[in-house]
């Protein structure tokens, strides 16, 4: 006899559901956390403060407007932390709050502190008052998440030289400002510093950004950025940061210097697992604390499963949701589809926001598989117009042979919501056809992907009639 059918070790997204998932089984569960972490990075450090950041960047400095009223628009002037922080607290409150109640009336558990394993069925949790008490359960979910990864060389002092966690507590918002890492949290909030006006440098050691995303969104985004006074330094590695009174000073192995009211490293992100006693259980992870599982989300020993972040790629909140699911599912013989499918969306919170669900162009050179494009631009589109957004496009990549969609590739405003149509489209064979022979509602942005289905079926008719 055990304690718990189910222990959860994390309540993040990942955790949430696996928790919730084995609830609605009928099983006895509870979920080990941190009083002030309920909800995980998701909803404490990660996804909801800063998607609730840009929202109000976006309404208080009038961006998205300025096309419309003139480039010296703006909502407010002197932008403050605490006009951002406000509404971010809100959420987070308003989140944590759901997250609880849904917990609650679904009878999970929750267990307040930090959990370590004892042995194999067998977790020690410790409390902040120094209260340590042992639970026992016969199958156990880890979705401890990650940290931000801080190399040792750099003194953070969360004031001048912040990670991604601490640049939620910044006192003032920086004049100049030095990003390190242009990965999707490096970019996301370089697009938001510069939004507010900070004058931002990125810093990457790869020779491009986002090597995943289609390049001409890419190249798009890196125009917008550009246009907001973003200096990209790709192929560069940082050497040093060094603080000072008035500010910092990075430093490059190639030997520049790059002065700055603030430095955020943004270089990846590390497993939360050296604290988890893992050996106890018969476990290990890898150098970036990751821990490695099978197809049903199993670890080397049967009963314990890991999900979400610290299992690594995709590493995203909706990934780590379907994963708490499935694990559970499993763990007590629910049949579940087998594999996540191909159609994962990838949504990038940009300032422009980019989103995509399929291949890449380039992806599909690569394999020499036959394609045409179709691309339609916002400003052809009456909403467009009417939204003031010029430089959004929305791109179908389709199959030469069977007409079918193979990736769709959205840049600009709602871009994260858009890729959604494609993405059941595509889910359900369709081909461009479909969208050709059916009727949008107008003026909308969905009527983008009508516009792209005929650009690539007018491409593809010019190649059939000149072979007729
Ligand atoms: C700045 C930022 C922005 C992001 N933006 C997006 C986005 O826009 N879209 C998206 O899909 N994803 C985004 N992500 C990623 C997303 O937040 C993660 O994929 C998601 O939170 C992972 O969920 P998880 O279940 O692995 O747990 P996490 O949310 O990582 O939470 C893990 C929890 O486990 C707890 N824990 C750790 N160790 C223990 C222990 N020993 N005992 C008890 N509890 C423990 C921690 O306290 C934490 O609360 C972002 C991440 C960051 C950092
Ligand atoms: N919108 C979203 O879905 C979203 C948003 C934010 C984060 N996330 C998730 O969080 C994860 C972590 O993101 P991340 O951006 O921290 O990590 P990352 O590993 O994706 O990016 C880190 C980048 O920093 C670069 N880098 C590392 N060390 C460097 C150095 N010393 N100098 C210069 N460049 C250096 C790397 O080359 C890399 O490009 C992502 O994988 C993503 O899944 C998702």
């Amino acid at each position: 006899m055990t304690d718990y059918d189910l222990l959860v070790i994390g309540s993040g997204p990942g955790g949430q559901k696996a928790a919730i998932a084995g609830a609605k089984l009928g099983k006895s569960v509870a979920i080990v956390e941190k009083k002030h972490m309920v909800g995980g990075v998701c909803i404490n450090t990660g996804t909801i403060p800063s998607k609730t950041m840009r929202e109000a960047i976006l309404y208080l400095t009038g961006l998205n407007q300025r096309e419309l009223y003139g480039h010296s628009y703006r909502l407010k002037q002197d932008i403050t932390v605490s006009d951002l922080s406000a509404r971010t607290h809100h959420v987070i409150g308003r989140e944590i709050d759901v997250i609880r109640n849904q917990l609650s009336r679904n009878h999970v558990t929750m267990l307040p502190g930090t959990g370590r394993f004892i042995d194999e069925h067998t977790v020690a949790i410790n409390d902040e008052d120094g209260t340590d008490r042992k639970v026992t359960a016969t199958k156990i979910v880890i979705a401890v998440g990650t940290k931000p990864a801080r190399p040792d060389s750099v003194e953070f002092d969360g004031e001048k030289i912040v990670d991604s966690d601490q640049v939620l507590s910044l006192n003032t918002i920086p004049g100049t400002m030095v990003v390190v890492g242009a990965g999707v949290i490096g970019i996301e909030y370089a697009s938001m510093f510069a939004a507010l006006g900070s004058k931002v440098t990125v810093v990457e050691s790869r020779p491009e950004m986002l090597g995943f995303v289609d390049t001409e969104i890419v190249e798009a985004l890196k125009y917008q950025l550009r246009d907001l006074a973003v200096t990209f330094r790709f192929n560069e590695t940082v050497e040093s940061v060094e603080r000072f009174n008035g500010g910092t000073v990075t430093s490059l192995a190639s030997g520049k210097q790059i002065p700055a009211d603030t430095v955020m490293y943004s270089a990846g992100r590390q497993g939360v697992t050296e604290s988890l006693d893992l050996d106890k259980a018969g476990l290990g992870a890898d150098k970036r604390g990751r821990i490695e599982v099978n197809d049903h989300f199993q670890t080397a020993v049967d009963h314990i499963y890991a999900v979400g972040d610290v299992i690594g790629f995709p590493a995203l909140a909706a990934t780590s949701m379907e994963q708490g699911r499935r694990a559970t599912y499993h763990a007590f013989g629910e049949p579940v589809q087998d594999e996540l499918g191909e159609l994962q969306p990838i949504g990038i919170y940009t300032i422009p926001e980019i989103s995509y669900v399929g291949a890449t162009e380039e992806e599909l050179t690569e394999s020499s598989v036959p394609f045409e494009v179709g691309v339609a631009r916002y400003r052809e589109l009456a909403r467009g117009a009417i939204l003031g957004d010029s430089y959004g496009l929305l791109k179908i990549i389709v199959s030469s042979e069977t007409r079918k969609l193979l990736g769709v590739h959205v840049f600009g405003t709602n871009a994260t919501e858009l890729v959604h149509i494609g993405q059941t489209v595509m889910g359900l064979g369709g081909t461009i056809d479909y969208l050709v022979d059916t009727v949008f509602n107008y003026p909308t942005l969905a009527e983008s992907y009508k516009v792209a289905a005929l650009d690539a079926a007018n491409k593809l008719r010019a190649v059939q009639r000149l072979q007729q």
